[in-house]
């Protein structure tokens, strides 16, 4: 059985049919590639599962379990945790306390033990040398690293991501998709991931969704969906090859 199943999600806002008829499913332990052209879907598929707005129609399966339009604090203390297109760190906060407020939301037994899991979040990020940084302050390549740091402290079992590489040059990438790897082979976390980047998209996903004017296109493993006529068609560009 699946870790996530989302079945028959529909959403509209005023008429406009912003999900129609999604279903996607995930294996534990697997990622999940999401992708699509600007305004397919794809946040808004991540909003409806997590509870930000209930889905109109649909339902969402945690382990069994239906957790349509719970509230994402309560989704995080059963294991689902996302991370945003744009951060929201509390910005005059340093990144060691913005990390501990994230482990103590998701009911780290005290302080104390907040501070540890945070310092391991830090140390799995590179983030130890910015830990005493005010989080405002930052470049964006670590503000995003915080926005996963703060994601890790909640020790998600289901982890969604957001364009996490978007504003990243080439060089700043490698980093995060290589902790995206260990995340997955050494602690089995399951992971959706939202992204444009190709490269990487290929590199990550088990599995491949790509959605298209609220509805989902392909799907399947990776290298089929990419290879689709219809996504390059709708999506990729003929000129695409194996960017
Ligand atoms: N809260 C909202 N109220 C009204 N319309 C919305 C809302 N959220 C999304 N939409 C609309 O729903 C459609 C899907 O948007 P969504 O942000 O999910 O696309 P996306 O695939 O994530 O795009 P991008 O790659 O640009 O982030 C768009 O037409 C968008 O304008």
């Amino acid at each position: 059985m699946s870790l996530l199943e989302v079945r028959n999600f529909s959403k509209s806002f005023r008429g406009l049919k912003a999900l129609r008829e999604v279903d996607i499913s995930v294996d534990e332990g697997t990622i999940l590639g999401i992708i699509g052209a600007n305004g397919a879907g794809k946040t808004t598929l991540f909003n409806c599962i997590m509870g930000a707005f209930p889905p109109d129609s649909g339902t969402v399966t945690l382990d069994g379990k239906d957790v349509t339009g719970v509230a994402s604090h309560k989704l995080a203390k059963l294991g689902m945790v996302r991370t945003f297109q744009l951060m929201r760190p509390f910005h005059t906060m340093t990144v060691f306390e913005n990390v501990t407020i994230a482990a103590l939301s998701h009911g780290a037994k005290s302080d104390r033990a907040a501070r540890a899991e945070a310092a391991v979040a830090i140390g799995k990020t590179g983030l130890a040398e910015w830990a005493e940084s005010e989080s405002g302050q930052l470049p964006a390549a670590v503000q995003k690293r915080l926005e996963l740091a703060r994601a890790l402290a909640m020790r998600p079992r289901v982890l969604l991501l957001d364009e996490v590489l978007a504003g990243l040059v080439p060089a700043e990438r490698l980093p995060v998709l290589e902790l995206l790897e260990t995340l997955r082979a050494d602690e089995g976390v399951t992971m959706i991931f939202i992204e444009h980047i190709m490269a990487a998209v290929r590199r990550l996903s088990d599995s491949v969704v790509m959605m298209d004017q609220g509805a989902v296109l392909a799907s399947g493993q990776v290298d089929t969906v990419l290879a689709d006529p219809l996504v390059i068609e709708a999506y990729l560009g003929k000129e695409y090859t194996n960017a």
